[in-house]
């Protein structure tokens, strides 16, 4: 009873139905912050069964908080920057309106039958204290932050912001694993070179990362492309450096698994990085965003591609560009919560049931 009453903190003081009911139900382990399994202790987000989802500190998927990565196999990370983008700003709510709307989250997956924490220890490690003024600055802290984070073996599940963060982020995991391969959901190719005077933005980070070696060029794979371009070929230069481009077009109306298995194939077995802007998808399902481009992905594709990154050595996966203010039923942030659910659910080492 007292390691009970420990585990509640204020934010979730329970009247006394509610401590008799969760003294009743902690025999279901689903309802234990801190459950062992096969004698390993992990965290449990707690339950909504349990605890109200309006009540508690709105961490990522209800999961504890912790200050560091120490002893964690994955951990939700947030960038709230909007600094690099070029048309709507916004994005620097995305972390934290992901955390609100991510409260619907569960603990299991009921379509791949995943179960993420009762296999890996996961938290909320809060966010990367960005430089508001300096995006230059912002980029040296984010790679400062994910040398610690990677350092301990955890794997970062990063909330953006906007799409520069991938730059600085690659740079920390290409320094642990080396060039890696690259699976990038988006309706934008980020391979510009210098916009606006600057060489720094969100429609630059691949071309930088190409620049540094931080990528295996030929384990890319660009999906979801689309748009009006700066010039008739705007792909050009992703396929020169040995990309696989699949603009929308080849993904209008059908399944993306077949693709997937593709990718699967083209990936390997060697480190991979995924990065999902959520203006991948059609602004139907995503118009919380800052550079929508029409006739996109569905959220069905996007879980799909997900989904098929399953079996991959994901080294860490972000979800980019999500803009609260223009998100007026907040869809777009529990889709992007969701979506970062559905990358917790490939992780190497996951169970499924
Ligand atoms: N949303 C991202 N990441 N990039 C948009 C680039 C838009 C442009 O340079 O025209
Ligand atoms: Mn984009
Ligand atoms: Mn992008």
């Amino acid at each position: 009873m007292l390691s009970l009453w420990r585990n509640l903190n204020l934010t979730n003081f329970f009247s006394l139905r509610q401590t008799v009911a969760l003294c009743s139900a902690r025999r279901d382990p689903r309802s234990n912050p801190n459950r062992t399994c096969s004698g390993k202790r992990f965290n449990v987000p707690t339950s909504a069964e349990f605890v109200a989802r309006v009540s508690g500190i709105p961490t990522m998927a209800k999961l504890p908080f912790q200050e560091t990565a120490d002893g964690l196999d994955a951990a939700f990370v947030g960038v709230p920057i909007d600094t690099g983008t070029s048309n709507r700003p916004g994005a620097r709510f995305g972390p934290r309106q992901i955390r609100v709307e991510s409260a619907m989250l569960r603990a299991y997956n009921s379509g791949t039958r995943a179960a993420p924490y009762e296999s890996l220890m996961v938290a909320d490690i809060g966010d990367v204290n960005v430089n508001m003024y300096d995006l230059k600055d912002t980029c040296k802290r984010i790679r400062t932050a994910y040398r610690k984070i990677l350092a301990t073996g955890c794997i970062p599940l990063t909330i953006g912001g906007d799409h520069t963060i991938s730059y600085p982020i690659l740079q920390a995991v290409a320094e642990k694993h080396g060039p890696v391969g690259l699976v990038h959901v988006d309706a934008h190719a980020d391979t510009g070179d210098v916009i606006l005077g600057d060489k720094i933005g969100h429609g630059t980070p691949f071309r930088r990362c190409v620049e540094e070696g931080l990528l295996d060029c030929k384990r890319v794979v660009q999906i979801g492309l689309r748009g009006t371009g700066y010039s008739a070929d705007s792909y050009e230069w992703s396929r020169a450096q040995g990309f696989r481009v699949v603009q929308v077009e080849e993904c209008w109306f059908k399944s993306l698994a077949p693709l997937m298995a593709e990718v699967r194939a083209q990936m390997g077995s060697g480190p991979v990085y995924l990065s999902f802007d959520i203006d991948a998808l059609d602004p139907g399902f995503a118009p919380g965003t800052g550079t929508p481009e029409i006739a996109g992905l569905t959220a069905i594709q996007g879980v799909e591609i997900i989904r098929g990154c399953r079996g991959l050595k994901l080294v860490g996966c972000d979800l980019v560009e999500v803009s609260p203010p223009y998100d007026t039923t907040g869809n777009t942030a529990l889709t992007g919560a969701n979506l970062l659910f559905e990358m917790l659910c490939v992780l190497p080492k996951i169970k499924y049931y």
